[in-house]
């Protein structure tokens, strides 16, 4: 592979660790920007995901094989041996000469001072092999940090929310790659023309037992120039985030409020079993992603979406008891989505203190804006049961006309093949409180 796909990985993991950029918008970027082929771009994509999900791992070996202290590394060096020392642990597919190599090569294009130190660091390391990471630290969470690269923060919140045997299984799910999944979208094709696409494509799917136009797929290359995804037949789409829009059951003629709705995963199948009638007003903070949301839903064929620009912590008198239905998707830490984000596994409490205020906010507006014998879906991708059902439960204590309809449901990458998830669904019944 060439020095200048790893120059490109080069730019984009740095970005993220020091720019604070995020990691998919990053890649995106970096792809439209430089003309690299398919095969280069598996390689990037592998290099950066991978180096991204390790880093503390990653650390922590160079550590054992440096003669002075890690923080004297300039942060060009730093980067480039992480990166070196992913690929000699990781990436088959490379060779220990062309690790070594080419990290040299690379050093010297972004910080030539440092040529010196990566060679050798590099040479020590595959002369003597990799440095077996032994449970030696006996606080828990830290010795997790380091085994699983996730902030001590997350693996203490972990431990104390599970067992440790089970915050280990969820951990080491957080380091393989998703399963995909596809939802077809009748507005715009049908099921025999996606099967006909799939194996034009020699792409192997699975039909889902629980979402009729949902499919697990693998083999996907390069979904961007697919012909009927571009023309929106189908839409990407985890499994977990299509089980939270079926728990609000959206009819056709209904009135829905998406409240946090950008980028519109949730919103367009929402649509799409509404059948394209009634009305569906898709709102969030962000101007640029109701944007992105607009266009998309040009593209899949929806027209029963309004759109508009709100924050919804702000109540709003002129939307009360309005909506027969409302999916409150909330902000959240996305600690259920870490395989796909790689930057928030370093979250601290400081990232995410503030959320449950914001939630609570949102949901308990949100509940106004409902008919009297309304449902509300409150969902996230997070697992912090702060953000969860402890919010769950202050909603109930503070709002007597509400119930659970069903248990709320978990979701977990290691046990349900989805993305970490939370669903709880509400009724509402004004007799209920009086
Ligand atoms: C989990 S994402 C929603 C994903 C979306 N439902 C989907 O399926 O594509 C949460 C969204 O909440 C939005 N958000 C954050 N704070 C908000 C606020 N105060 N009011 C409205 N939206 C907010 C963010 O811009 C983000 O798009």
């Amino acid at each position: 592979m060439s020095n200048n796909a790893r120059k490109i990985a080069y730019d984009i993991i740095y970005d993220v660790k020091y720019n604070k950029a995020y990691s998919n918008i990053s890649i995106n970027k970096a792809f439209n920007k430089n003309t690299i082929d398919n095969r280069e771009k598996g390689f990037v994509t592998e290099l950066v995901y991978g180096t991204l999900s390790r880093l503390i791992y990653l650390d922590y070996q160079i550590e054992q094989f440096l003669d002075m202290r890690a923080s004297k590394l300039s942060k060009q060096a730093k980067t480039v041996l992480e990166m070196g020392f992913y690929q000699l642990e990781f990436m088959d597919s490379v060779s220990d000469f062309a690790s070594v190599d080419e990290s040299v090569k690379l050093i010297k294009k972004v910080d030539n001072r440092s040529a010196g130190i990566i060679n050798a660091v590099m040479r020590k390391r595959v002369k003597e092999g990799k440095a077996e990471y032994t449970d030696k630290i006996s606080d828990k969470a830290k010795s997790l940090s380091i085994e699983f690269s996730i902030s001590e923060y997350i693996a203490r919140r972990f431990l104390k929310i599970y067992k440790e045997e089970f915050t280990r299984q969820l951990l080491s799910s957080m380091l393989e790659k998703p399963s995909l999944f596809i939802r077809l979208n009748k507005l715009r094709s049908t099921e025999a023309e996606l099967f006909e696409n799939l194996e034009q494509q020699d792409i192997y799917s699975k039909k889902n037992d629980i979402i009729d136009s949902a499919y697990e797929i693998s083999g996907m290359k390069n979904i961007g120039s697919n012909p009927l995804f571009v023309k929106g037949g189908f839409v990407i789409q985890d499994l977990s985030s299509m089980l939270a829009v079926k728990a609000l059951n959206p009819l056709p003629g209904d009135t829905v409020l998406d409240i946090c709705s950008a980028p519109g995963g949730k919103s367009f199948y929402i649509a799409d079993l509404m059948e394209n009638k009634g009305q569906l007003d898709s709102m969030d903070i962000s101007e640029h992603k109701i944007q992105m949301l607009k266009k998309r839903a040009v593209e899949l064929g929806i027209d029963i979406i309004n759109t508009r620009v709100m924050d919804a912590t702000v109540f709003n008198e002129e939307m009360t008891n309005r909506y027969d239905k409302i999916l409150v998707d909330a902000p959240c830490s996305g600690f259920g989505i870490i395989r796909r984000k790689p930057e928030i596994r370093y979250k601290s409490y400081e990232d995410v203190n503030q959320l449950p205020e914001i939630q609570y906010q949102i949901l308990s507006n949100a509940s106004k804006y409902l008919k009297d014998t309304g449902s509300l879906v409150y969902s996230t991708c997070t697992l912090e049961k702060k953000e969860n059902i402890e919010i769950v439960d202050k909603f109930l204590e503070n709002n007597k006309e509400f119930y659970l309809e069903e248990e709320p449901k978990e979701l977990y990458p290691h046990i349900h093949n989805t993305d970490g998830f939370f669903i709880a669904k509400f009724k509402k019944d004004i007799n209920k409180s009086v």
